[in-house]
């Protein structure tokens, strides 16, 4: 199998692609983004990484940040965080309330805004805001192995300045006390954690202790535990493309995690970590396009966590 006449092919498709989605407006630093970018990165287990359109370009990866932070937080409060954010899908937009007031405050997931937000509460724990985005920071850079992954302050301060749902979100979560630490703190740890800027070959690197038994192959050590990588894999693949993840699942087969910036992390255990990017999105918030390219890709390779032994 040829791999990168694969995504060189399928980054020529995109190219052609009529329907491109709709970026995101409600975060204007995201707004202006060109929709005809297309990205598409694969890393192999092997170490083999295979590129094509634009996989070197710098996109704001918002929600996917949520996967890294529920892996960071495993790792500081252990199984207990079950205890505050549940493991269902929410089959509900990714910034909705409806469920909290039933729910008595506790986020159906770690993916949706709500489950990140207390997510971030926890890493906050006695530390200061900026304590608890420089780990993130250096744990994305360990994960990729590289050291020039930055944050958009830019895209971070427009958040904090227009984000009255995750206010709202956030406030009603501290009134059922669920939040530990006042709004604006945990928020603003949550807005720079979605404000990572990373290239679609920075993510794929990233993800591979997801496809690795909780390894990083870059260093040879153990990020979490290979049940805690399975975990995560599957709360990936039940919940990381909000009201879309059935759908995902359908076309795609793979655990996945969107994000508004318009890019997607998908993972084929024991395979590979492959990262797309492009702005537009569909009407769930997850990208149009990368949610095409990724349903080609596993129609082309085989990969599917429902048939292993295919492609
Ligand atoms: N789906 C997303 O990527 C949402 C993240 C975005 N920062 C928000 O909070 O609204």
């Amino acid at each position: 199998m040829d791999l990168s006449a694969i995504v060189a092919d399928i980054a020529a498709e995109m190219a052609e692609a009529p329907d491109r989605g709709k970026p995101a407006d409600y975060i204007p630093a995201l707004a202006g983004i060109d929709p005809h970018r297309f990205g598409i990165a694969i890393v192999e287990a092997d170490g083999q990484c295979h590129l094509a359109g634009d996989a070197e370009e710098s996109f704001s990866i918002q929600s996917i940040s949520k996967v890294f932070a529920l892996t960071l937080a495993l790792g500081a409060v252990g199984d207990q965080l079950w205890r505050r954010v549940g493991r269902e899908p929410s089959g509900t937009a990714f910034n909705s309330i409806v469920q909290l007031e039933t729910e008595s405050g506790i986020p159906r997931n770690p993916f949706i805004n709500a489950g990140a937000i207390v997510v971030a509460d926890m890493l906050l724990g006695g530390y200061e805001p900026r304590e608890a985005i420089g780990e993130m920071l250096r744990f994305v850079r360990a994960l990729a192995g590289e050291d020039d992954i930055v944050i958009d302050a830019a895209v971070a301060q427009a958040e904090m300045e227009t984000g009255h749902r995750n206010q709202a979100l956030a406030h009603y979560m501290r009134a059922f006390g669920n939040l530990h630490h006042p709004v604006d703190r945990v928020l603003g740890v949550y807005f720079h954690f979605c404000a990572l800027a990373m290239s679609c070959r920075q993510l794929a690197l990233a993800g591979r202790y997801l496809m690795a038994r909780g390894v990083n192959p870059g260093t040879g050590r153990s990020v979490v535990s290979p049940q805690r990588a399975r975990r995560i894999n599957a709360l990936m693949m039940s919940c990381g493309h909000y009201d879309g993840s059935g759908e995902f699942a359908f076309r795609v087969g793979l655990p996945g995690k969107s994000g508004v910036g318009g890019g997607i992390l998908a993972i084929v255990p024991g395979r590979a970590s492959i990262a797309v990017w492009s702005p537009g999105l569909n009407a769930r918030g997850n990208s149009q396009l990368g949610t095409l390219a990724l349903e080609r890709l596993v129609q082309r390779t085989g990969w599917s966590v429902f048939d292993p032994q295919a492609g």
